[in-house]
């Protein structure tokens, strides 16, 4: 997948500015910075939830105006509100995300992702009286069932207790290592660390850098790249 010279600014100028960023098969790439910096609009922009005041976004190198229903089926995302459907019991939102895709209610599936997620003692339970975390792993239960090669996942570890960032960690690993493409949003770089081929750093509304992910002191190195660049755009 593919952002390119991506351009979405709101009203009072915040949003992406000039956004290349390419995601090879079999790559996860981490995209992190502060509060505001752009990042869930820029998984929007990826993902045609929002259009493009200029530039293109593209899957499988095709520009998403004309991206076709298969390749469609094979996305996996979490961003924003993704359980809106709370009186649904979370075997239900899972059936529905399947059959959204096109494919078979396979229960086969829907039976591994909720053993995945390790939410069988809640699978007849409805969406809107789940915990946060168990919220969370609907979701990502939901993106990810399909099995899809392109994934979008937006600060997908929120809420997660550490067994859940195991899980997902082992999901992604996996995906990735059957071809996948990754993009993956997070605060937490120790996590992405873990995870991420490349790690992208997003300051305000535009990508400034990148860390190699096995360099030490991640985190002084982050705040070093975005303090220079507000230093660098800031009079
Ligand atoms: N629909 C919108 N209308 C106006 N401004 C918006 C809209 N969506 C986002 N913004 C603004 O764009 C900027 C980037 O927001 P975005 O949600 O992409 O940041 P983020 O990096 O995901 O932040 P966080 O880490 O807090 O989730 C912010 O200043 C935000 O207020």
């Amino acid at each position: 997948m593919a952002l390119r010279s991506v351009t979405r600014l709101f009203r009072g100028g915040a949003g992406v500015e000039q956004v290349d960023l390419q995601i090879g098969f079999g790559e996860i790439v981490a995209l992190v910075g502060l509060n505001g910096a752009g990042k869930t609009t820029l998984m929007r922009l990826q993902l045609g939830m929002l259009r493009p005041d200029s530039g293109q976004s593209e899957i499988d190198g095709t520009p998403l105006r004309d991206v076709d229903a298969a390749t469609w089926a094979r996305v996996g995302h979490l961003v924003e509100a993704p359980l809106a459907y709370g009186e649904l019991t979370v075997r239900e939102v899972l059936e529905m995300n399947l059959a959204l895709r096109g494919g078979p209610r396979s229960a086969p599936r829907i039976d591994a992702a909720i053993e995945t997620f390790a939410l069988a003692k809640y699978e007849h339970r409805r969406i809107r009286t789940l915990s946060m975390g168990n919220a969370q792993r609907v979701g990502l239960a939901a993106a990810l069932q399909h099995e899809p090669t392109i994934v979008v996942l937006d600060e997908p570890t929120n809420a997660l207790d550490p067994a859940g960032v195991i899980v997902l960690r082992e999901t992604l690993r996996s995906r990735a290592g059957a071809g996948a493409g990754i993009l993956v949003s997070s605060h937490h770089l120790d996590e992405v660390a873990r995870i991420a081929d490349r790690i992208v750093v997003m300051n305000a509304g535009r990508l400034i850098g990148e860390l190699a992910p096995h360099e030490a002191d991640l985190e002084r190195l982050f705040f070093d790249t975005v303090l220079r660049d507000d230093q660098a755009r800031l009079p």
